[in-house]
């Protein structure tokens, strides 16, 4: 991603920020409340957000990314009219393109929800509904996965669960993810963009050792804990 740009009027958040996402790869995007995260986030989905907003999203052949991009947001918009496994294919169905049930049958298997597919949403638990929503995404084969705070509603034990499932089922492609929670960073991110300043910059700071998911009570989290909150909560320079 190049030259971002995003202004309300004489409000400019961020400009000519810059962004590389490596190839399967976890990036947690961090920052204060009220900094642009979601508005980045939109606008790389293509979303409009301001008059004066602009950004370059190309991968590394120079292509432009724009239809190979999936969104996970905190709620999980499972439609309550549809049965679960027609809410893993809705994409194709809104496209107006054959969906296949097979594939998403499998993609719910993967994500233990197997015996749920002929439910309907409202039956399901939040955290049973994350993991749909979860399937879905995957169903679209996007290279790009953008997720506003997509755990943010779940229990802490809910989320080390789905943390690890989603890890290791979007392990193959490129993930960009907004988090309130430095732990859920720590744990799933392979790099830690702190966003801070006015206009804002991009900090990054260095994950802990090992792949992610990292264990949360490992004795390097609550040093790294330490250095990324003092990250978000220092003024920038
Ligand atoms: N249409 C708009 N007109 C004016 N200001 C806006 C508009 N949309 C967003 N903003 C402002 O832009 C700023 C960034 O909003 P954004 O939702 O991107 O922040 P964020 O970093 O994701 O915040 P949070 O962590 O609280 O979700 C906020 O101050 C918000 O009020």
């Amino acid at each position: 991603m190049h030259q971002a740009r995003l202004a309300f009027g004489e409000r400019v958040l961020f400009d000519d920020l810059s962004l590389s996402l490596p190839a399967s790869s976890w990036s947690c995007l961090l920052g204060r409340s009220g900094c642009g995260k979601s508005s980045l986030l939109r606008m790389m989905a293509g979303l409009s957000v301001s008059n004066d907003a602009h950004l370059t999203l190309i991968d590394a052949s120079q292509r432009p990314l724009e239809q190979r991009i999936a969104w996970m947001g905190q709620q999980d918009l499972l439609l309550p009219w549809r049965r679960v496994i027609d809410n893993v294919q809705l994409g194709a169905v809104m496209r107006g393109e054959r969906s296949d049930p097979d594939r998403a049958m499998a993609l719910l298997e993967k994500t233990g929800l197997g015996w749920a597919a002929r439910c309907y949403p409202q039956t399901l638990s939040g955290g049973e509904r994350a993991r749909v929503a979860l399937a879905r995404t995957l169903y679209e084969q996007a290279a790009l996965v953008l997720m506003d705070e997509p755990f943010a509603a779940l229990d802490a034990m809910t989320r080390l669960d789905i943390h690890a499932q989603a890890c290791e089922l979007l392990s193959d492609r490129i993930v960009l993810m907004v988090t309130h929670d430095p732990l859920e960073a720590l744990r799933l991110g392979d790099q830690l963009l702190v966003m801070r300043g006015s206009p804002a910059r991009l900090e990054r700071i260095l994950p802990p050792e090992g792949a992610p998911p990292r264990d949360p009570a490992s004795a390097t989290m609550s040093h790294h804990h330490g250095v990324l909150l003092k990250a978000l909560t220092e003024q920038a320079a």
